[in-house]
């Protein structure tokens, strides 16, 4: 059997993705796609908690006339829903998981509990971390970068709307060039807005390598756990 790369890996899922071909909300049958391949994952042996983010809902800092706060409070609750329906799809394919909210929704989600979460890892469960960071003003890519350090993940795999890492953003920039490796610090030098400064900074100081890569082909995070040179590695040593 092929062996993973990584121990124990954050994988990041672009909200966005998960509405498919309409755009807005769910779409079960690309979730069910992408469990497929975070399934195969698993059975390699890796360790793979999940941050979702909430774009195909609500993205706070797009909504102007609400105040930021609340905005952002309604941006962490489409995290959860997100969420839900991963953990939903997975179960349906036997995969063992587990959600933890870092706001308290008892009835629904365990709450976050870092030792807690590791111990479900070690286990082979699939962690799913709802609610962004709990917090305000941050994003989920925040988010992603603040739980790997915390459960020690090897690597954050972003698995997005975009094949990786360009010199300016290739939805507004046809002609924009990739990087198949980019240091942290050249990513906030040049203003890239493929994560928010606070993630990538929190990944430099702690030495959190990031992949960017495509969901388009939800195999790719086969792929990318086998260590294939898919998409753009973030890292502090070119
Ligand atoms: N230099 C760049 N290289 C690549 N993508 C970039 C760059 N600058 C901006 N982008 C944009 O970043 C987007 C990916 O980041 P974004 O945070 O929006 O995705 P996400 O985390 O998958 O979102 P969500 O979970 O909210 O749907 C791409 O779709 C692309 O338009
Ligand atoms: O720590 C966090 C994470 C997220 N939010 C809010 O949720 C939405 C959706 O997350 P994306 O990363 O944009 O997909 C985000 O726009 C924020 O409004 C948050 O407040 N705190």
């Amino acid at each position: 059997m092929e062996q993973p790369r990584y121990r124990r890996i954050l994988l990041k899922l672009s909200g966005e993705a998960l509405a498919g071909p309409k755009h807005f909300g769910l779409d079960y049958d690309v979730v069910t796609e992408i469990c497929r391949s975070v399934k195969e994952a698993a059975d390699l042996g890796t360790e793979i908690a999940v941050v979702v983010g909430g774009g195909n809902f609500w993205r706070g800092r797009s909504n102007e006339k609400m105040d930021r706060t609340r905005a952002d409070h309604m941006g962490m609750l489409a995290t959860v829903i997100n969420s839900l329906a991963i953990a939903d799809a997975l179960e349906q394919l036997d995969v063992p998981v587990r959600v933890q909210t870092a706001i308290e929704m008892r009835q629904i989600a365990e709450p976050y509990i870092r030792n807690r979460a590791v111990r479900h890892l070690e286990k082979g469960r699939v962690v799913v971390f709802g609610c962004g960071t709990g917090n305000p003003f941050f994003s989920t890519d925040t988010a992603a970068a603040l739980r790997a350090v915390e459960i020690d993940a090897d690597i954050i795999l972003k698995a997005t709307m975009v094949d990786g890492v360009y010199d300016s953003d290739p939805t507004k920039h046809p002609d924009a060039k990739r990087f198949d490796h980019i240091a942290y610090i050249d990513v906030l030098n040049r203003g890239l807005g493929i994560m928010d400064s606070t993630a990538t900074s929190l990944c430099m100081d702690n030495e959190v390598p990031i992949m960017v890569f495509s969901l388009e082909d939800p195999r790719n995070i086969v792929r990318a756990v086998l260590g294939e040179s898919i998409g753009t590695i973030v890292q502090n040593t070119l």
